[in-house]
């Protein structure tokens, strides 16, 4: 315990699926970003702040970064994930277990560019089976970049996220806190929901659904007879035939996803809540950077 105040920005990088929300999530202690097997679920920049024992780290999520920037959705999410690397007191450096892709090598150049403090991440270490291959794995990426340290973690099973906050608390400066000390995240309720419904879209249509799917929450009315949120969601598919897996067989599979979100809903908001789904075709919409700006995309860029 300290009587003054330390804080600060930290951005987690890496590129797509290496499990970048789900530390987020381990080092805030709540689910604030959703997290899928398909890579790119995270569209954001998701900020959850986690005050503690005199010290407020602030972290960022960022969208996976990568190479291809062909269509203009990948183009900001790439635009999102940099501009997250200024003003940060830290960047954590996530990879994936012993495997090194030339996405990761992207990312690690931009890093060397940006001239920031970098913890490197090993990431998924509960997934490697045999063991005496990590540490030349550990200490050949060790010399790519000085980094301030590298630690391998577990962020599924919390395998040394005590070590990463220890790191992160040595370079926070003393500061006034940014947040009140029971903020959590800058995301909206509504925010939110439709990140809820997207994880559910993900999960429940499996690898077929591209992740250009969307969802618009058209409604969200708190009702004084509930005492809970009356929710409306517009989930906006590219093709017919995707509108038809989201639907299911006779209305199956919106169902479910339906269902699924509404209880995750309840259990986050602590409130009952009535959540109707709808689903629309949009055609092109991921090419059109403005429908990008009225779906939201583009102004926290
Ligand atoms: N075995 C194992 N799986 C993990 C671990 N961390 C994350 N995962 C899994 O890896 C997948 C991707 O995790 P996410 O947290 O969504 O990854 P991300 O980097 O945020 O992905 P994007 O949103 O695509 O940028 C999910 O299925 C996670 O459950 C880990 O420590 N061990």
């Amino acid at each position: 315990m300290t009587d003054k105040q330390h804080c600060g920005f930290i951005a987690i990088v890496g590129r797509p699926n290496v499990g970048k929300s789900t530390l987020l999530n381990r080092l805030v202690g709540q689910k604030l970003s959703i997290t899928s097997r398909k890579p790119q679920t995270t569209r954001h920049r998701i900020m959850g702040v986690d005050t503690r024992d005199g010290y407020q780290a602030v972290y960022v999520d960022t969208p996976g970064l990568h190479i291809e920037e062909k269509r203009v959705i990948n183009r900001l999410m790439n635009r999102a994930a940099s501009s997250s690397l200024t003003d940060v007191e830290l960047v954590l450096f996530l990879v994936d277990g012993t495997v090194w892709t030339a996405d990761d090598e992207m990312v690690l150049n931009k890093l060397i560019k940006s001239e920031l403090p970098t913890v490197l991440l090993i990431n998924k270490v509960d997934n490697i089976k045999e063991k005496h291959e990590l540490f030349p794995h550990l200490q050949e990426l060790a010399n790519k970049m000085p980094f301030v340290d590298v630690v391998p973690i577990s962020a599924k099973k919390g395998t040394n996220v005590d070590t990463i906050e220890k790191i992160v608390r040595e370079h926070l400066p003393e500061c006034d806190y940014y947040f009140p000390e029971e903020y959590v995240t800058d995301r909206s309720q509504r925010f939110m929901a439709s990140e809820i419904i997207r994880e559910k879209l993900m999960r429940f249509t499996g690898e077929e659904l591209p992740y250009s799917v969307t969802v618009e929450i058209e409604r969200f009315d708190f009702n004084p007879e509930t005492n809970g949120f009356d929710i409306n969601g517009l989930i906006l598919v590219e093709r017919k035939g995707q509108k038809k897996m989201v639907i299911g067989k006779g209305g199956d599979k919106i169902k479910v996803i339906g269902r699924e979100a509404r209880l995750d809903m309840e259990d986050l908001f602590e409130r009952k809540v009535y959540l109707e789904l709808w689903v629309k075709v949009k055609s092109g919409w991921a090419d059109d950077e403005r429908a990008l700006r009225s779906l939201g995309y583009i102004d926290d860029l």
